[in-house]
């Protein structure tokens, strides 16, 4: 099914609910940066052998360098705008753990609009580690919910996740490139059926079924 998702008038802007807006082109470069050097330091710090003297100055490094970065806090809720490859924009929360520009945690996924709904592609490695050399269960999990959450939410408005339902068909592995998708299937009042897929060299690894309740936007 394609949805039109132009124009979206019932789109809120994020600042109605008070939640600050960052524009994702004014997120420095030097942030980008440390984000993506912290996310390396996660997987090397998860699998290092390295010896305990290394290890403690390591933690002593780190420690000086938390408390000079825990600074300024940004406000919880804090979301980002960013504009998508089809014009069009969409706010996401900055921290999400999927997709946040500034979580070194997040993998991150960075879904697209296409014809059908959203497309992705991510490689995960250990860091997203379930059983030996695959992915957790419950991140092939977070990953589609992200995916069927935004595809609703770009083909109606924002919603939360009421139900997902997730069918996992094969092993999911690390360091492959993971293809994620999504389509709005119908609405129904402020329920939107999504349907969600990763897929593996065009497999189908996991699937989901969702139903997103769209947020009551104020007056
Ligand atoms: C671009 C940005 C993209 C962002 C993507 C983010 C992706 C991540 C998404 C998430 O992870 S969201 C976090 C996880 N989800 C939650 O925390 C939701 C917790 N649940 C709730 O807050 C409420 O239960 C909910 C908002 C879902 C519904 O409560 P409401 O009081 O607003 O709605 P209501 O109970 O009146 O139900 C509205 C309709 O939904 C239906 N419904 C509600 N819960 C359901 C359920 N669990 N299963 C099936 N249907 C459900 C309900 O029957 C009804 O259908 P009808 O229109 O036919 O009457």
């Amino acid at each position: 099914m394609t949805v039109n998702t132009q124009p979206a008038p019932q789109r809120p802007d994020p600042r109605a609910f008070g939640l600050p807006v960052v524009e994702q082109a004014d997120i420095p470069a030097e942030l980008r940066d440390l984000v993506a050097r912290v996310h390396t330091l996660i997987d090397v710090v998860a699998n290092t052998g390295a010896d305990t003297d290394t290890l403690a100055e390591a933690a002593a490094t780190i420690e000086d360098v938390t408390a000079r970065l825990d600074v300024a806090r940004r406000q919880i809720g804090t979301m980002v705008r960013r504009e998508l490859d089809d014009g069009t924009a969409e706010h996401g929360t900055i921290t999400n753990i999927v997709a946040g520009d500034t979580n070194p945690a997040a993998p991150p996924l960075f879904l697209q609009p296409t014809a059908e709904g959203v497309r992705g592609e991510v490689t995960l490695g250990t860091l997203y580690q379930g059983p030996p050399g695959l992915v957790h269960g419950g991140w092939i999990a977070a990953l589609l919910d992200q995916a069927v959450g935004t595809a609703s939410s770009l083909a109606t408005s924002p919603g939360l996740t009421a139900k997902l339902e997730v069918d996992y068909r094969r092993p999911t592995p690390l360091f492959n490139p993971l293809e994620i998708t999504a389509e709005v299937r119908r609405t129904e009042r402020r329920k939107v059926f999504v349907t969600g897929r990763i897929r593996v060299n065009g497999e189908i690894t996991a699937e989901a079924n969702a139903i997103m309740v769209r947020v009551e936007i104020p007056a």
